[in-house]
């Protein structure tokens, strides 16, 4: 649906983004991840035609958006503040975004409104944070655009407000197909709902991990060895230790089936406990060791 070709871009004469690609299909969800300054915003305001690339380009559906601005209609970018909008109220907002965008379904709108139990009447600079960034949330996904790119939603929302951004953004892609692409600090948080993630490094993706493929071809075990520990099998190259305390061994194990695990088990170990796999184990794996992003 979307592809995003060796996009290069410079922000104050300093490369930003160097030859970024990836693909993003219909009804995914997208987890854009990587620490301060990594590059995730102004790949974001790149790819909805905020700011023009040097090189490379942004094709929705093969049409390239910064020549085509009509196809940028598509989609919609949630920064991750509203502070253009504090002057407005959202019924205010719903009405310039109905006017740029043709499919904004207004029944859709004061429906969520209700349901969040959010004023339709108050200007936005009387909301908390967390009803801002729900407000924007709702303009986003009642614009009934195809691809919403969310630049760090949840950020300052308090726990309880966080999960239930979280699930209504499951449930509408669930619902109505629409694609995300969220761009995080937090593994925890994009681990529960995206398919596939994409970590940017210093303006470069680092590495795309489709999360459920790489989930199932990891195993994570937690092990006590009755004597000394094989090195042999500790040193296998799909074989990672990730911590030892005292003689607890926690391994990742790289493989579809479970060969290797079971060389393990024919130790005979104390005790060999299989653990759910997180994105963080993944990332180590993959990534060797730097472990925050
Ligand atoms: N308007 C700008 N003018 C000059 N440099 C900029 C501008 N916007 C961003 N940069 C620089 O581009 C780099 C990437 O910034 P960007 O905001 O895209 O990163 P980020 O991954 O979104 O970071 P954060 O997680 O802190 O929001 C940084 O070095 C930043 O200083």
């Amino acid at each position: 649906m979307l592809s995003v070709k060796r996009l290069s871009k410079e922000m104050d004469g300093r490369p930003t983004l160097c030859e970024v690609s990836f693909e993003i299909e219909q009804g995914s969800i997208v987890g854009l991840l990587g620490r301060n300054g990594a590059g995730k915003t102004t790949l974001l305001r790149t790819m909805t035609g905020i700011l023009d690339p040097e090189e490379g380009c942004v094709e929705f559906e093969g049409k390239d958006v910064h020549r085509f601005p009509e196809y940028r209609r598509q989609f919609l970018y949630v920064p991750d503040s509203t502070e253009v909008f504090v002057g407005y109220t959202p019924d205010e907002w719903a009405d310039f975004y109905a006017a740029i965008y043709p499919a904004f379904d207004k029944a859709y709108y004061g429906q969520l409104m209700e349901r969040f139990e959010l004023p339709r009447r108050k200007k936005i600079k009387h909301f908390s944070k967390g009803m801002k960034a729900l407000t924007a949330m709702i303009m986003a996904f009642s614009a009934r655009v195809r691809l919403i790119l969310l630049d760090e939603p949840t950020n300052g929302l308090d726990p309880i407000v966080k999960k239930q951004v979280l699930a209504y953004l499951v449930e509408e892609v669930a619902d109505t197909g629409v694609s995300l692409i969220i761009s995080s600090h937090h593994l925890e948080e994009i681990e529960r709902i995206a398919d596939t993630v994409i970590w940017l490094k210093n303006g470069r993706i680092e590495e795309v991990m489709v999360l459920e493929q790489l989930k199932n071809s990891l195993h994570k075990l937690q092990i006590v060895f009755k004597d000394e520990a094989p090195a042999a099998l500790l040193e296998m190259p799909n074989v990672r230790v990730i911590s030892k305390v005292g003689r607890v061994y926690t391994v990742l194990i790289e493989e579809s089936g479970t060969d290797t695990v079971r060389l393990f088990e024919v130790e005979q170990p104390l005790l060999l406990e299989k653990m759910p796999i997180q994105l963080e184990d993944v990332y180590v794996f993959k990534l060797g060791g730097e472990r925050h992003v």
